[in-house]
């Protein structure tokens, strides 16, 4: 199927369950291959990404194995071999190959990463990290070959705060030699779940969660259990969808404090939030006046939010301003909303956004996941129909989204 086709004028009712991250189980997979013991890592969400992680170390000799959402992976037959560029560049996270690779078998040759395509998406701060260490680095075309037969614990100031630097440097720092620190690190959750994981595989690393890590290198790793933390971004997009259909939905399984940044803008708008331990409910209301966003680094408002954040924003009264800070040229929804009738221009890394205005549905096109996602809710507040093609984008990120749809009353 090539298109997906929403009846607009939906309202979401009910609860939903949400799933392991998708940012951390790609940087989780491939830690565990540091080790030559099998991992068993719980609540990993089956997404495109994952699957596609799952083949790439398959063929590099990996065993793994699926019990419902538990991935038990057995690395204990791993092997080096360059990852081909048609193969690194299926997802962003095969950058963690660089860092796993190099740190168990003193080389690597990986391909450039792929990814949303949202604007220049540069490694210099991973290859940073890595000279840093002791790798020599070179770079063949589209292939980046890294080799040090001895890493060497090192300070590393990140030039820029990257979630996937800060992993990827941990993750070859964890059996270097001596102490490495790693300043102005991401303090994202996925950055926490990844140092959680080594820890319990017998690495030394404290700090992770703060903007300085600090990492004692430890000569061996077994395997180990772990979970995955809850998805915020799959959980965001359930909050943003039930207040701008102005429903009722019980997002079950989160942490509310990963959320924070958006709930805090949400109940600023005029949405009614009720929080527990591990679960939400998101009540929409009307009217909802207009906000200010700025998105940044954790604990910022995510970038990955954003244009589904925008979207909400069409529903509000007056005029808003969404600034984006981290991926600076990603507005490739804002076209196809235009096309739907919202008021928004683009000054610069701002968006400008006049509302309220009805949106109607049309065929529209979605480059990436978040577009894809923030068209369907605009999909579901619009009059009449909406069809998205590249809606699969999708599937690379979000588990069982159609059934969780249907679940919540909605038609799809
Ligand atoms: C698989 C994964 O986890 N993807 C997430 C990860 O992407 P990713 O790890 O690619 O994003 P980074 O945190 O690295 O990027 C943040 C900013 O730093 C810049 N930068 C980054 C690295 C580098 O070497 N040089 C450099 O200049 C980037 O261009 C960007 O402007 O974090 C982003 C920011 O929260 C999210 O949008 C992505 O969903
Ligand atoms: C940008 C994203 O993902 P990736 O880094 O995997 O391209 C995202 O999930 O919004």
């Amino acid at each position: 199927m090539d298109k997906l086709v929403i009846k607009g004028e939906q309202t979401l009712f009910g609860s939903v369950q949400i799933s392991g991250a998708k940012n951390s189980a790609v940087a989780l997979i491939p830690a565990t291959l540091l080790s030559d013991t099998p991992t068993v890592l719980d609540n990993v969400p089956v997404i495109r990404d994952v699957l596609a992680y799952i083949k790439i170390i398959q063929d590099i000799g990996v065993k793994a194995n699926w019990s419902g959402n538990q991935l038990t992976i057995d690395p204990s037959g791993v092997h080096s071999l360059p990852l081909p560029s048609r193969k690194a560049s299926q997802l962003r996270a095969s950058y963690y190959l660089m860092g796993v690779m190099l740190g168990r078998f003193g080389e690597a040759i990986v391909g450039l990463p792929g990814g949303c395509e949202i604007g220049s998406r540069p490694i210099d701060q991973h290859l940073k990290g890595f000279r840093a260490l002791g790798a020599k680095v070179t770079q063949v075309d589209d292939m980046i070959r890294l080799v040090a037969p001895r890493l060497q614990g090192a300070r590393i100031y990140l030039d820029e705060v990257s979630v996937g630097a800060t992993i990827n440097i941990m993750l070859a720092a964890v059996m270097a030699e001596g102490l490495t620190v790693i300043e102005n690190a991401a303090k994202e959750p996925e950055v926490i779940d990844v140092a959680i994981l080594l820890n319990s595989m017998g690495a030394d690393i404290i700090g992770a969660g703060t903007d300085t890590i600090r990492i004692k290198g430890v000569h061996k790793l077994h395997g180990c259990y772990h979970t995955v933390i809850p998805d915020r971004i799959e959980a965001g997009t359930f909050m943003i969808a039930a207040a701008a259909t102005r429903g009722e939905v019980l997002i079950d399984q989160v942490i509310p404090k990963h959320i924070e940044p958006l709930s805090a803008k949400l109940r600023e708008m005029g949405v009614a939030i009720f929080e527990d331990h591990e679960s939400l409910v998101v009540s929409g209301r009307s009217p909802y006046t207009s906000v200010d966003i700025k998105t940044l680094p954790y604990p910022g408002f995510p970038t990955d939010l954003q244009p589904l954040f925008t979207v909400l924003l069409t529903q509000a009264e007056g005029t808003s301003l969404v600034s984006e800070h981290v991926h600076l040229s990603r507005f490739s929804h804002i076209q196809p909303l235009i096309k739907m009738g919202a008021k928004i221009r683009l000054d610069g890394r701002t968006a400008v956004i006049d509302g309220p205005t009805p949106l109607v549905g049309t065929k529209v096109y979605a480059e990436d996941i978040r577009t894809a996602a923030a068209l369907l809710i605009a999909g579901l507040i619009a009059k009449r129909e909406t069809t998205i093609i590249g809606w699969e984008q999708l599937e690379r990120g979000y588990e069982q989204l159609l059934f969780k749809l249907r679940s919540l009353s909605v038609e799809i």
